[in-house]
């Protein structure tokens, strides 16, 4: 007999136990871990505590590392918060653009386009060398034709924390993004920036902040700041604010033509109410402290131009704020008046066309008209509430409780007869000034500002030679001054007065720039053709109004046929409905009168039937009497009968009962 033996068979390759669990935790450790086992022979097995240990204590650390990190950042650090909707965010994100650790930053943020949500910050830089740089490139571009465009990128940090080292000190830098935290956050709060320090003593943190403000200011030493009003957006969360659009070169008030008793009036004015003892002069007083300006005349004679210059003459920001704009309520005015700074000029530009809604008096102007007739059409009331600003809502805010003190606030219009008195009364407007078309005077005035050389630039060219800054004759500054005195003199006359807004004019020399004597030259024919501009812009306007009006008339004669119409049809139907009244009147009274009719026929049958039961009662009962009276009667004679058959029986000796 074979002896048949069962052939011990192999154990199966399997998993360990604990290689599945590890699976679960490394995916694919099994699969490593054998294909090690069959190619180099290790047994990943042997290894596995020291695994298990390396990645426990690496769980571990990073758990402490959070755990002692945010401990000491409690209890052994200092730091500061800085939001995006605070100028000091931009003054300290332009600081870390000037650091090296920003440029040295392996995560950083790159930024040329001024589209950017950091916008003032770039055009902080921009207004400053930046654009020095790009004005000289592009006055070699004019003369060597070459196209050449160039834009510094800007290098901040990126999101994240970054190291850095400030006076001799270790700081951190932490831009914080909060977008996907929460969308009910304000758009300020969606990005914030964090700088903390090591000790308890934030003194290093405010040092700081103490520079880059500095820097900031000095950049902007010599620049008027111009901010603008922005109303906010409900869809981005975004608050109104002041937004910083500019930092102009400031303008000198030499430069900004106007009679120079007018200037020195108005120097005076603001001179002495910036001054630090008026203001307790005011407030001993009870007077508010407040002054405002009224710059009136038409487009282009300089309004603009001397509030900036003001704003740089008295080193103020200007603040300017459209009223006009459809987002502007009072609400959002009221709360960017109450955010401005205690000492600033406050621009209203072209109070006129702001469309107040109505007027103090209670009149409506004709802006108001036409909103009324929008409202209407739209179904809203115009009131107050309707969120349009109002007049006496711009009043409150110019002159309330809440309005800052010690504020310079100028407002320009082309039309002040558009104006209500209330606007324009003495406490809210201390100084009206007139700006008006260019006389003779300023004529001359502006082609002196335009032609005089200045320090450093070349002669301009009034000689038909060309302008040679090496030639002694040209060079001579003192001769080139007096010629072109003589030009503007020459220029002034040919200018017809109070005709061409200075803004005109200027339009004409910067025309010819460099060459005076070609402008004086084509001074004439710029006369005919600007008037033959003119002429054709007022006809279209009055093309334009005339249709305008004509559209409003047929609009209105339409609106009056369709109101005819109207009433017609109500009449018609009032008449209609009245017939049908009357109709069913008629009728109902014709009811009524047969009603009445037939009840009256049926009471006289009654009344007969009536008659006809009495007679027949009367016979019955007379028939009823009568056999009644025949019985009686038969009785009667019943009884004699039985009288006389009784005496009868009785005379005979029978009793009866
Ligand atoms: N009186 C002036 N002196 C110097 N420059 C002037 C004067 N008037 C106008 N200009 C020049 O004309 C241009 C337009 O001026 P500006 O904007 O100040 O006029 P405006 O009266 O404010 O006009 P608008 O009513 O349309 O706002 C500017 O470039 C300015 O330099």
């Amino acid at each position: 007999m074979e002896n048949i033996t069962n052939p011990v068979q192999p154990p199966v390759m399997g998993p360990y136990p604990q290689f599945a669990l590890l699976d679960t935790f490394v995916p694919g450790f099994s699969v490593a871990s054998s294909l090690l086992q069959t190619h180099l022979g290790i047994d990943l097995s042997l290894y596995l505590p020291i695994l298990i240990l390396i990645s426990g204590s690496t769980w571990a650390w990073s758990y402490l590392y959070s755990y002692i990190s945010a401990l000491v950042g409690e209890h052994l650090m200092s730091s500061v918060r800085i939001r995006t909707d605070d100028e000091i965010f931009n003054m300290v994100m332009a600081w870390v653009t000037q650091q090296s650790f920003a440029r040295r930053s392996r995560n950083i943020m790159a930024n040329t386009n001024v589209n950017s949500r950091s916008h003032a910050m770039w055009r902080f830089f921009e207004s400053d060398d930046q654009n020095e740089e790009e004005e000289e490139d592009e006055e070699e571009d004019f003369w060597t034709r070459k196209k050449k465009t160039k834009r510094d990128v800007q290098y901040t940090p990126s999101y994240g924390s970054h190291f850095f080292w400030f006076h001799a000190r270790p700081l951190f830098f932490n831009r914080i993004d909060n977008r996907d935290n929460s969308s009910s956050l304000t758009a300020s709060e969606k990005e914030e920036i964090e700088i903390s320090c090591f000790g308890r003593n934030p003194a290093i943190l405010k040092a700081l902040l103490a520079e880059a403000r500095e820097m900031y200011h000095e950049k902007d030493e010599c620049k008027t700041l111009i901010y603008r009003g922005s109303t906010g957006n409900a869809n981005t969360n975004s608050e109104p604010e002041w937004k910083r659009c500019m930092a102009r070169s400031t303008r000198p008030f030499s430069t900004v033509i106007l009679e120079e008793k007018t200037k020195n009036d108005l120097i005076a004015d603001i001179a002495d109410y910036l001054n630090p003892a008026t203001r307790k002069w005011y407030a001993n007083r009870g007077i508010p402290y407040r002054r405002g300006y009224l710059l009136h005349g038409p487009p282009g004679t300089g309004k603009s131009s001397l509030s900036l210059a003001l704003a740089g003459y008295f080193k103020m920001r200007i603040y300017i704020l459209s009223l006009s704009s459809p987002m502007s309520s009072e609400e959002t005015v009221s709360s960017l008046f109450a955010s401005l700074p205690r000492k600033c000029v406050v621009l209203l530009e072209d109070i006129d066309s702001a469309g107040l809604t109505h007027t103090r008096d209670g009149k409506s102007s004709e802006t108001t008209e036409s909103n009324n007739e929008e409202n209407k059409t739209n179904g809203t009331a115009t009131n107050t509430t309707s969120g349009k600003l109002s007049l006496s809502g711009l009043l409150n805010i110019l002159d309330g409780v809440a309005s800052q003190e010690g504020r310079v606030l100028i407002m320009t219009t082309n039309h002040i007869e558009k104006l209500d008195k209330a606007l324009i009364r003495p406490g809210r407007v201390d100084m009206t000034v007139l700006f008006g078309r260019a006389d003779n005077k300023m004529a001359s005035a502006i082609f002196r500002s335009i032609y005089a050389p200045h320090e450093g630039e070349d002669i301009p060219v009034y000689d038909d030679r060309v302008a040679d800054p090496t030639d002694e004759k040209a060079a001579d500054r003192e001769e080139a001054l007096e010629r072109i005195n003589e030009l503007s003199h020459e220029f002034a006359a040919k200018i017809p007065e109070h005709e061409f807004s200075p803004a005109e004019i200027q339009g004409l020399l910067l025309r010819h720039k460099r060459h005076p004597l070609a402008a004086l030259n084509a001074t004439e024919d710029w006369i005919v053709q600007t008037r033959k501009e003119k002429e054709a812009q007022a006809a279209e306007e009055k093309k334009k109004e005339d249709e305008e009006k004509k559209k409003k008339e047929e609009e209105e004669e339409k609106k009056k046929e369709e109101e005819e119409k109207w009433k017609k049809e109500e009449e018609e139907m009032k008449k209609k409905e009245e017939e049908e009244k009357e109709k069913e009147e008629k009728k109902k009274k014709k009811k009524e009168k047969k009603k009445k009719e037939d009840e009256e026929e049926v009471s006289e049958d009654e009344d007969e039937d009536e008659e006809d039961e009495d007679e027949e009662k009367k016979k019955k009962r007379k028939k009823a009497d009568a056999k009644k009276r025949k019985e009686k009667k038969a009785e009667l004679e019943v009884g004699d009968k039985d009288k006389k058959t009784q005496k009868e029986s009785s005379d005979s000796g029978y009793i009866t009962p």
